[in-house]
């Protein structure tokens, strides 16, 4: 990747620069959480700017072959580094590493992190971590986690893989009994991996137990050659990712030690006998939980990439009638459509970028007890990480490609860099839980939620809103639609939604229906139920971080940009509930003047992300402006312009000119 050669820097975005109201660099050591991430970030970043061994052409000119082929090199030699450089025990230095090595390149090793060392470390007994999570950590073996099956996704229950223990040889035989019962998908396990965590109905004693996990080998670790009975490749080009070989994998009764069976809360004794050691046997999909918490903040990143390029093209690119003979044409950033378009994507990411931290803490609060088998705030944990996983890349998709349209026809071109942000993102609304599905359990568990409260029964924080009985709507007509204002209103609709789909689902429950039936009447209502929840949640991390903030202009910035956010969503969701036409005209005319507020800071509030031109990988989104020459050097890399005429022409247009036919070539 080479970086764009700093020129003068526009003066349009010099312009833009200087209107900033708040001093930017405190605002990133916000969002970096604190001065020192920023300083160490910063270092890694220079680090790996400095390495010519993660320079290469753009990837977009390379075919498929050679872009996994780059993508195993730069994930390897980020290994490398990072060991040389005594970082791999640091979670920080080795994401933010891995981040700037390879910006735009989903790592066909990626999976081993994210997914395989986690199952390692909450589905081992103590022995087999000591066992294989020091290899794994080392890289010693490398990962993958085999759930999804050609035939089931989302049911997981529906699993067909079997895992059947023989007594008399004390080893479990993996097998996949039909064709929907090969895996499909699992990251790296095309081509790179040798190991994977294989999810497998258990067998023992002529019993069926359910979905468990089982470590399998897959390759000779000498050779890379799949072992017997393992019949695994890549599943082919998909919309995006490329680089990594997402695959499949037949067993044909391969066998495994029974010690390979994954087995923290349950085991199958020698003699086939199967304990169970915890109660709620959902805790095999702990590693689903954590993931999901993790791509909230995956899609707050992804906007944010998109939004910096989209604003800082907005404000050198013009477009437009002038405003007075002579003047120059306005820039897109002048349009208060197009300000509505970017400034509520920035609100959108800001929004997600906080939820994410206050998700990510209480994840690592419970995960604790919930490793010990306490699991009390289990569901809660499970509701929030599978809707804000939803709503999050919900978001992120549609923001990103709303930057990526506010580019017109270069947001097309993947000189823009947008494309590829889109198809990074765009996955993660079926990967890990698909949405509709994800934001289904949010629904059931705020079901639930609502029949506790009229027990009486207390509810975990993010559900304490919950009643049994309606609130009054707050009054948005009078005083100031102030942030607290209006969350306090988002809260009451999302309050008003569920009361009002509870009161249907128990109907149906009165009338003597089944409740699964009854949830399936209710399910569409319910998924607008779980994202006016999620929503709240967004906005409420969002105002708490926004007065957390100790410099009152960064605080008063925030709090604003807080208020676009919890306005858009009362426009918006204004017909979930009932809201006065002269309400919504009050808050339509407080989101025009927050537009002209916030206008100034729409650059600083995109910089304070600190994203350097390598992550970017963006003609159009440079830090310096120059646009236009980028955008004609860009193009004269493509291959089709290594000769002045194509093969091709010679081949049928000059044979199609001269009337010959094409149909024997
Ligand atoms: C950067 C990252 C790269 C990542 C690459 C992508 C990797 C992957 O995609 S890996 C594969 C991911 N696959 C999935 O996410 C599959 C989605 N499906 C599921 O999670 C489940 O099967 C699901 C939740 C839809 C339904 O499960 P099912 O067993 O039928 O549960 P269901 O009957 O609906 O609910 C049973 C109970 O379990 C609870 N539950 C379900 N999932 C969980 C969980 N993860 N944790 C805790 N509780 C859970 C429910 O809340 C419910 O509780 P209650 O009975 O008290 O109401
Ligand atoms: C890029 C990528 C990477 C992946 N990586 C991995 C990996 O590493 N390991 C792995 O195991 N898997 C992986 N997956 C698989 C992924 O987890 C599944 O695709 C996902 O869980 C959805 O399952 P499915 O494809 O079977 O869709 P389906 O379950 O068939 O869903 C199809 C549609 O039906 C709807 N639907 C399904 N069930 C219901 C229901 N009960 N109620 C209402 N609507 C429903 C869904 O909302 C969806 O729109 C990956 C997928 C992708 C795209």
């Amino acid at each position: 990747m080479t970086n764009p050669v700093v020129q003068k820097v526009n003066p349009m975005l010099t312009e833009e620069r200087a209107k900033a109201s708040f001093p930017v660099e405190e605002l990133t050591y916000i969002l970096d959480g604190g001065k020192f991430n920023t300083e160490k970030r910063r270092e890694i970043e220079e680090l790996v700017t400095k390495d010519p061994n993660f320079e290469h052409p753009p990837i977009q000119f390379m075919t498929r072959e050679q872009q996994y082929s780059l993508a195993v090199k730069k994930a390897l030699l980020v290994q490398q580094r990072l060991k040389e450089l005594d970082m791999l025990d640091d979670p920080y230095a080795s994401y933010f590493f891995r981040r700037i090595a390879m910006p735009r390149e989903v790592s066909p090793i990626g999976l081993h992190w994210v997914m395989f060392v986690p199952t390692l470390m909450g589905q081992c007994s103590d022995e087999q971590r000591e066992r294989w999570l020091q290899r794994a950590l080392n890289y010693e073996i490398i990962g993958t986690y085999a759930q999804t099956e050609m035939g089931h996704g989302t049911f997981l229950r529906g699993i067909e893989t079997t895992a059947t223990y023989d007594p008399s040889s004390q080893q479990f035989v993996l097998h996949s009994p039909t064709t929907t019962s090969i895996k499909w998908w699992p990251g790296g396990l095309g081509k790179t991996c040798n190991y994977a965590v294989v999810v497998a109905q258990l067998h023992t004693q002529g019993r069926c137990h359910g979905v468990h996990m089982f470590l399998v080998q897959l390759r000779d670790e000498s050779t890379h050659r799949s072992l017997p009975g393992v019949v695994c490749g890549d599943i082919g080009p998909k919309m995006g990712y490329h680089t990594i070989d997402n695959g499949f994998l037949q067993l044909n009764s391969v066998r495994i030690p029974r010690e390979n069976m994954l087995m923290r809360n349950a085991e199958v004794q020698p003699d086939g006998t199967y304990i169970r050691r915890v109660s709620n046997e959902k805790l095999t999909y702990g590693t689903m939980v954590f993931v999901r918490s993790l791509i909230v903040s995956d899609a707050a990143r992804g906007i944010s990439e998109a939004a910096t390029i989209a604003v800082r093209y907005a404000c050198v690119r013009r477009q437009g009638e002038p405003s007075s003979p002579g003047a120059p044409e306005p820039r897109l950033l002048d349009y208060p459509v197009h300000q509505y378009r970017l400034l509520t994507c920035v609100a959108n990411c800001y929004g997600l970028w906080f939820a994410s931290e206050v998700l990510r803490d209480l994840y690592f609060t419970v995960q604790p007890d919930v490793l010990e088998g306490r699991t009390e705030r289990l569901p809660e944990t499970h509701a929030l990480s599978a809707g804000l996983k939803a709503v999050g890349s919900n978001r992120g998709a549609a923001c990103v490609e709303e930057c990526r349209r506010c580019c017109g026809g270069f947001g097309f071109s993947e000189a823009s860099g947008l494309p590829k942000i889109y198809n990074d993102i765009n996955p993660a609304c079926t990967y890990e839980g698909e949405n509709t599905v994800m934001l289904l359990q949010t629904g059931r568990h705020l079901l639930k939620c609502v029949e506790r409260a009229r027990r009486g029964e207390q509810l975990a924080p993010s559900d304490a809103y919950i009643r049994s009985r309606p609130t009054p709507q707050p009054k948005l007509a009078g005083g100031p639609l102030t942030a607290d204002l209006l969350l306090g209103w988002l809260r009451w609709r999302s309050l008003s939604m569920l009361l009002e789909v509870s009161g249907r689902f128990n109907s149906f429950i009165e009338q003597r229906q089944a409740w699964a039936d009854a949830f399936q009447a209710v399910s569409r209502r319910l998924t607008r139920c779980a994202e006016a929840h999620c929503i709240l949640y967004v906005g409420q991390a969002f105002l708490d971080s926004a007065k957390a903030a100790e410099n009152p202009k960064i605080c008063g910035v925030l709090t604003s940009l807080c208020r676009l956010f919890l306005l858009n969503e009362v426009v918006s969701g204004a017909g979930d509930v009932q809201l006065s036409r002269s309400d919504l005209a009050r808050c339509q005319d407080a989101i025009d003047s927050l537009l002209t507020e916030l206008r100034p800071n729409a650059v600083a509030l995109v910089e304070a992300f600190d994203l350097p031109d390598r992550m970017l990988c963006s003609v159009i989104g440079r830090y310096d402006g120059q646009v236009y020459e980028a955008m004609l050097q860009w193009a004269r890399q493509s291959p089709l312009n290594a000769t002045d005429v194509h093969e091709s022409y010679e081949l049928y247009t000059r044979q199609f000119l001269a009337g010959r036919s094409l149909a024997k070539l």
